[in-house]
């Protein structure tokens, strides 16, 4: 086990997202090492954070080795190897995440930029605040001096309400289930590919028809977000946390099978390089890479290049905002 704490930033650490977050990590969830936790509010949200960082000392967590709070993203970021950003406002019953880039979209200049000044040399950024996808990208386009591709957003939540809908449709446990991805965008055009998933060593796509995967199963999963806003009355928190969580475990940890990454495109597939969109993906050693050779039929085309414009229209919408 290393015994060096791992840095890690949280934005909009005093949200609903950040109360089930916070805790996972201090507990050990992206792995068995020290962890310091730097939280990043705006200021009137900061004594709210207090309450939360009193409750993270009275859990006497082992492997928490020192929580700082803050409104600078600069002194938040200082030195960090791993950015959760987070913080940003949610959507509300009726509206798209598309809806929000005007008002979270410039959050991310001013993060990119702090993290591009103060972050460590190693540092992985996952942007889960809406719409994630191009907020990576507004956040990668405004930290030039770090890699692309250090630039990812959420798609992992998608990933495993896809896997959870075709585990029950099925009736065989999620862990029977392989190769599922999520490509595009996460909105409501993002598809859940079926037909290179594996259930049971068999296609999954030959154990359902066609009807259902259209008219069913891909709506659901699609909206779900939305279906989640209208039961609880606000957005997916706690298995918002967890995806998050998921995610920076596999890029740092590595995996056994492919995962949901959005990342920045390199033209794979026909998807335009540099939005950041939606792939299956692998990680060894900390590098993820979009899986190659996979055979894409006409629908799985046409529906991939359908969210691949939605992305191309938010990219176009946030450089007509000057963001990148
Ligand atoms: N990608 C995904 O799969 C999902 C994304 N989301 C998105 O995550 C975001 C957060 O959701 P919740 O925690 O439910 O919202 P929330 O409203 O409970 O918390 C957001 C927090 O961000 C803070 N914040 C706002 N501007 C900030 C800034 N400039 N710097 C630091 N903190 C800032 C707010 O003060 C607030 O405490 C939303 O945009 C939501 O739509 C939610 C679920 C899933
Ligand atoms: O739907 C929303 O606005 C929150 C979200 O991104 C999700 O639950 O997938």
């Amino acid at each position: 086990m290393s015994t060096t704490p791992l840095k890690v930033a949280v934005t909009g650490a005093a949200g609903q997202i950040g109360y089930s977050l916070l805790f996972r990590l201090a507990a050990g969830a992206l792995g068995d090492r020290p962890i310091e936790l730097r939280l990043l509010e705006i200021e009137p949200a900061l004594p709210s954070l207090e309450g939360v960082v009193m409750e993270l000392d009275d859990c006497a967590f082992p492997l928490l080795a020192g929580v700082e709070i803050g409104a600078d993203p600069a002194a938040i970021f200082s030195g960090v190897s791993v950015a959760m950003l987070v913080g940003a406002m949610p959507r509300k019953e009726g509206m798209d995440r598309a809806d929000l880039l005007s008002a979270n979209g410039k959050i991310f200049t001013g993060q990119g930029k702090a993290l591009n000044d103060n972050a460590a040399d190693d540092v992985k950024v996952l942007v889960t605040g809406n719409p994630a996808n191009t907020n990576a990208l507004i956040a990668m386009s405004n930290a030039p001096d770090i890699p692309n591709e250090r630039f990812n957003a959420l798609t992992r939540l998608d990933h495993n309400r896809a896997k959870t809908q075709l585990a029950k449709k099925l009736g065989v446990p999620v862990t029977e289930i392989s190769q599922l991805a999520i490509w595009g965008n996460h909105d409501d055009s993002m598809y859940p590919d079926l037909f290179n998933t594996m259930v049971g060593g068999k296609s999954a796509a030959e154990q359902v028809d066609q009807a259902w995967i259209t008219d069913e199963y891909i709506p659901t999963v699609a909206t779900r977000g939305g279906a989640i806003i209208k039961a609880r009355g606000a957005s997916s928190a706690a298995s918002a946390a967890n995806a998050t969580i998921d995610h920076m475990h596999d890029w740092l940890n590595g995996t056994s099978d492919w995962v949901s990454m959005s990342v920045p495109s390199d033209g794979s597939y026909g998807v335009t390089e540099g939005i950041v969109s939606s792939f299956p993906c692998t990680v060894t050693d900390g590098q993820y890479e979009i899986v190659q050779g996979i055979e894409l039929n006409d629908f799985s085309k046409e529906r991939i290049a359908a969210s691949v414009a939605r992305l191309e229209g938010e990219r176009d919408q946030v450089k007509q905002l000057g963001l990148i």
